[in-house]
């Protein structure tokens, strides 16, 4: 039963093929439905009568009817698992250079401290060097920190393009970020040819890094600098990230014939964009910046695909413009195609991610999952987009005008394309369109990705999930739990507010896109209510453990059986999938860390986040992540040693539960050892929850504790966490 072939679904520039083993897994997967049913029988069966305890079981079957549809939702995306393989050579044989399509790339930077201006130059350089013919390529780069000093790190960079971009044509480089191939290691060999080009590159790059990185620690560029070109004239002291005019200028055009490298071929178009902003008036965060940036490439190259990163997410692999062509000019399917989402992935992961953040699972099956029913998740960087499709376009009126030609042969000067490309960037422009409405990326939400990726398909568009072997994109991780958590909470409230907001993908979604889909979408939406289950779970089952009150069933009873089947079914398969993506067991058991520590505290703070701005009490805000990282840090990051600290109400909440189940597991303990007469084994499944949530706690035990380094709990969280448990335990007669 179950093994299904992995039979060609179609040909053209694209295969699709579906995964096997699907058959078993829904056999498997059925089991622990059945589980599940005979668990919420029990509990329904058996509330007790008394006063005591009453209340805790009624929580605790909550949470577990939470968990059990929670389970049942993350099915679909494991149901119909595709993979994709584009025909690169086909495409080559079908289309020479003439016959390709421009591509517009976007990169977005907000803040010149968070988001060293090197790093971000590094993700443009990358992006010029893809192999693509250069006239039909434009970088465009969208800061929304309105600074100098990244204006001035993209002058240099399209100098030192001059030379990158041939030094990578010329030895196939890959990466070709330069940071990431120079600290890669490499057996260059002076004598070759290959070794004094690679010692001039580095030099030059050494060069210009020092430069950048030295006007940013001085925090405004040379003078001398400032007078070569008259760019700078657009900034003057009164400038601020939150108040100036729009900047767009034009570094490198892509129709002049000068615009050469040094073995004299053609350099890609490189733009400089700061939308307007005014203290006064929304900016939208990324979606603003992202859909300013539509209109003004409209304006200057209007390339049918466009491809969004974000500027610490660089391009790992020369080829890959033409492997998504592959997917939008499939003649029989492509037409259909509003994105090709990769998957994203992080070069600064160590051995047993112990802040779980490279999504392996996520990336090799369940995103891929929803994939099966036509849809992508839309994850913000990483992803090709057809520019009708973002632009607002329903599919039944969409025409196939991908060879729309690219705008060389537009007469205006480099000024006045400028000017014309400012006026699409100001403030006001978007006030009565339909701009974060009905065009561009959706407006009011922290994950404007995954709406707008959403909106675009319930229009009709489908979307390729495409996770090939060598990574395409590659960027940063949160490299301290503070900066995770900060980055989990965005999205656990982002998410939820899509599925309070009329993007509920089961009411907006209703008949336009698969239910597989709108499944899959709520696996993500979900995660922060699902923090309050966890909570309850991992604070009531301690607390009647203090109090003898036993919420399970009794270890002779037959009733046991359906708990401890879906609980090691569960958990067994996931840590087979995880070891299936390559990873160690050591990394699940940071994940299910991490996962615990998310859902206990980020997941909570964006519940609550979500409930404000539902009830009108707080404004949608982004915080952007910190990409910068000290020494100490680092090194503390590469030892696995987690870096707790940052805010202090989510590390006591996270103490107060490690406490809380000690205590719990000690007393539960005691009672077994002094009291054999009571019937212990009532207890025992309580005790093995608290031992759980104790193994998984260790670290924080450790912070609190024992370490002094600068990453662990500060003593004054741990006064606050140790009378907080302290009370529960002692409050415990009252609360059960
Ligand atoms: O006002 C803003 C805020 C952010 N950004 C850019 O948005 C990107 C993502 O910001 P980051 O702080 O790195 O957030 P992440 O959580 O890493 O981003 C993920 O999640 C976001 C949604 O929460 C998506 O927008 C991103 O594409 C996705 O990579 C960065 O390039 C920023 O420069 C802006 O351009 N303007
Ligand atoms: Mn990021």
């Amino acid at each position: 039963m179950g093994e299904e072939e992995g039979g060609h679904v179609d040909v053209g520039l694209f295969e699709t093929k579906e995964a096997r083993f699907r058959g078993v897994y829904k056999v498997f997967a059925s089991t622990i439905f059945g589980a599940i049913c005979l668990i919420w029988m029990y509990r329904v069966g058996n509330i007790p009568t008394v006063k005591s305890g009453k209340w805790a079981w009624i929580s605790v079957m909550v949470s577990e009817l939470c968990f059990g549809l929670y389970w049942i939702i993350t099915q679909s995306v494991r149901w119909r698992i595709l993979q994709q393989t584009p025909f690169k050579h086909t495409l080559s044989q079908r289309y020479d250079e003439e016959n390709l399509p421009a591509v517009d790339i976007f990169v977005c930077t907000a803040d010149p401290i968070l988001e060293p201006p090197c790093m971000t130059i590094n993700t443009v350089l990358s992006a010029m060097a893809y192999n693509y013919p250069a006239n039909k390529l434009s970088v465009y780069l969208s800061d929304d920190g309105g600074s100098e000093l990244t204006f001035y790190a993209l002058l240099k960079a399209s100098i030192f393009s001059k030379h990158w971009l041939p030094f990578c044509r010329r030895f196939n480089v890959e990466p070709m970020s330069p940071e990431a191939f120079f600290a890669a290691p490499n057996s260059s060999n002076n004598s070759t040819e290959y070794g004094q080009a690679w010692l001039s590159i580095k030099k030059l790059y050494e060069d210009m890094k020092n430069e950048i990185e030295s006007a940013v620690a001085r925090g405004r560029v040379p003078d001398n600098v400032r007078n070569q070109h008259k760019g700078f004239s657009e900034w003057n002291p009164k400038t601020t990230k939150q108040d100036h005019q729009p900047i767009v200028k034009i570094i490198i055009d892509g129709r002049d014939t000068n615009a050469v490298d040094e073995d004299r071929f053609q350099l890609p178009r490189v733009v400089y964009m700061a939308r307007e902003k005014r203290p006064n008036y929304p900016h939208h965060f990324k979606a603003g910046a992202v859909n300013a940036l539509i209109r003004v490439s409209s304006e200057i190259s209007n390339a049918p695909f466009i491809l969004n990163l974000d500027c610490d997410m660089y391009p790992n692999t020369a080829n890959t413009i033409q492997e998504i062509l592959c997917f939008f000019l499939d003649e029989t399917k492509g037409h259909d195609i509003a994105y090709v989402q990769f998957p994203q992935s992080y070069n600064n992961i160590t051995k047993n991610d112990h802040y779980a953040n490279s999504y392996l699972v996520s990336s090799k099956f369940e995103l891929a999952g929803i994939c099966g029913y036509g849809a992508a998740l839309f994850c913000g960087t990483g992803c090709f987009h057809r520019r009708e499709s973002l632009s607002g376009a329903y599919l039944i009126d969409y025409k196939a005008k991908w060879d729309i030609k690219p705008k060389i042969n537009d007469n205006r000067t480099i000024n006045e394309l400028n000017e014309a490309s400012k006026a699409l960037a100001t403030c006001t422009y978007e006030e009565g369109t339909q701009w974060g409405k009905e065009k561009g990326l959706v407006y009011g939400i922290p994950v404007e990705d995954i709406a707008t990726g959403l909106v675009i398909s319930c229009r009709g568009w489908k979307s390729i999930y495409y996770n090939p072997e060598r990574k395409a994109f590659v960027g940063i991780a949160p490299t301290t739990l503070d900066v995770a958590c900060l980055q989990h909470m965005r999205w656990s409230e982002g998410m939820f507010q899509v599925f309070f907001s009329k993007y509920c993908p089961f009411i907006y979604g209703h008949g336009k896109i698969h239910f597989g889909v709108q499944m899959g979408y709520c696996n993500y939406l979900l995660w922060a209510p699902m923090s309050l289950p966890t909570l309850c779970y991992v604070f009531v089952s301690p607390i009647c453990l203090l109090r003898g009150i036993p919420l399970f069933p009794q270890l002779s009873s037959i009733w046991v059986l359906p708990f401890a089947y879906a609980f090691l079914a569960t958990y067994g398969f996931s840590l087979c999938e995880y070891l299936i993506c390559g990873s160690t067991a050591k990394g699940w058991w940071n994940l299910q860390r991490i996962k615990f520590i998310h859902r206990t505290t980020s997941y909570l703070f964006g519940f609550i986040d979500t409930m404000k701005k539902q009830l009108g009490l707080s404004q949608t805000k982004f915080v952007i992540t910190d990409k910068v990282v000290t020494k100490d840090v680092q090194k503390r990051y590469e030892q696995e040693v987690i870096e707790f600290g940052g805010s202090s109400i989510m590390l006591t909440i996270l103490a107060t539960v490690a406490l809380l189940n000690l205590f719990g597991l000690l007393w539960g303990m005691k009672r077994i050892m002094m009291d054999l007469e009571f019937s212990s084994s009532q207890l025992m499944m309580q005790i093995t929850l608290s031992s759980l949530v104790v193994m998984i706690s260790l670290p924080v035990y450790e912070a609190l504790f024992i370490r002094s380094d600068k990453g662990c709990i500060p003593s004054s969280v741990m006064l606050k966490s140790i009378v907080l448990a302290s009370l529960a335990c002692f409050l415990a007669p009252f609360i059960c």
